[in-house]
């Protein structure tokens, strides 16, 4: 089990933010050369993410690289460059269908792991067959965009996001459906510490993995949210225990604490304590 509590994004060429990456308590780090990469800077953006990417010293941080889309002026060079960095995995921006992942397959220069964003108002009406075609193409994760998505759909984007509540939870669905990880989208204002928390406990509670990340001072809470708390990782021990005692042996639903266990929830414990002792080791 490899926690993806937080995906840090960096424009690929601000190299005060790539140094600080390679020491961030992140479990990603997204290198991008898309938006917030001035179009003047792209062709450098390109140039310094293969750079960092090939120095290295991001540790067992996920490394992934953001292209322009596919059909842009920068795509075709940023799909080409991937096979100079190799990367963990490739982001691709503002995917609208199944085809687009399956292009990208036939256009990427190595046998990447694909990681798709998802804001665009088409992925949704063709989610479904996106995570299942994908899936076949080697789409390993979806990421949620919220901000285009908003800026297409035309609905306001706070803190508590119930314009788009019924589309991050098919996003959570299609990926869970397919085996994909999914990552939501980011918060914006970077000064409210109490907006981002909140929007990480419902990130965390619609099931997301993580979340990605704009600033390193997101990370912390953004970590807490989205990893084992300690209540959790105590009853997930206690469940392990209980199923492993004399007693219990061969049967598939308990009593614990007065509730009622079954192996679903020892399944479910097992899987609670591989991610926190994943954390723990990283920690260390
Ligand atoms: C948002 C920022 C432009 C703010 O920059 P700034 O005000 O300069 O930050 P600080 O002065 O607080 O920075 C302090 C130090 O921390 C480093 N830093 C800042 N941000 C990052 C980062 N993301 N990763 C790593 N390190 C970072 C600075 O370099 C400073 O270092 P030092 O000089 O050594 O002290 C800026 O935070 C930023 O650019 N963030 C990332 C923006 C970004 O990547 N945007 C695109 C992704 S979001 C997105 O794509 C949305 C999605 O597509 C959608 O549709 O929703
Ligand atoms: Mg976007």
């Amino acid at each position: 089990m490899r926690p993806m509590r937080t995906a840090l994004y960096l424009p690929a060429n601000r190299a005060s933010a790539v140094a600080k990456a390679r020491m961030a308590d992140c479990d990603a780090v997204i290198l991008h050369l898309e938006d917030a990469v001035a179009p003047e800077a792209k062709d450098q953006a390109r140039s310094d993410a293969v750079a960092a990417v090939t120095e290295g010293g991001f540790g067992d941080r996920l490394l992934v690289i953001r292209i322009n889309a596919l059909d842009s002026a920068w795509g075709p060079d940023d799909c080409a460059a991937l096979s100079d960095a190799r990367p963990d995995a490739v982001l691709l921006p503002k995917i609208s269908s199944a085809a687009d992942i399956a292009d990208a397959r036939a256009l990427l220069p190595v046998d990447l792991p694909i990681w798709a964003m998802l804001e665009t108002c088409a992925a949704f009406l063709d989610l479904g067959a996106i995570a299942r075609d994908g899936r076949q193409n080697g789409l390993a994760a979806f990421v949620l965009g919220t901000n285009d998505l908003a800026l297409e759909m035309r609905c306001t984007l706070d803190t508590q996001r119930s314009a788009l509540l019924p589309l991050l939870t098919q996003a959570v669905v299609a990926a869970r459906a397919h085996g994909l990880i999914v990552l939501d989208g980011v918060f914006n204002d970077i000064a409210d510490a109490e907006g981002l928390a909140s929007q990480c406990a419902q990130g965390a509670e619609l099931g997301f993995d993580g979340k990605t990340i704009i600033h390193p001072a997101q990370l912390a809470p953004a970590n807490t949210a989205f990893g084992p708390t300690p209540a959790q990782i105590e009853q997930a021990s206690a469940i392990i225990a209980a199923f492993s005692a004399a007693e219990n042996a061969g049967k598939g639903v308990i009593r614990l604490d007065g509730k009622m266990v079954e192996l679903l929830h020892l399944r479910q414990a097992e899987q609670t304590l591989a991610i926190h002792r994943a954390i723990t080791a990283r920690a260390g």
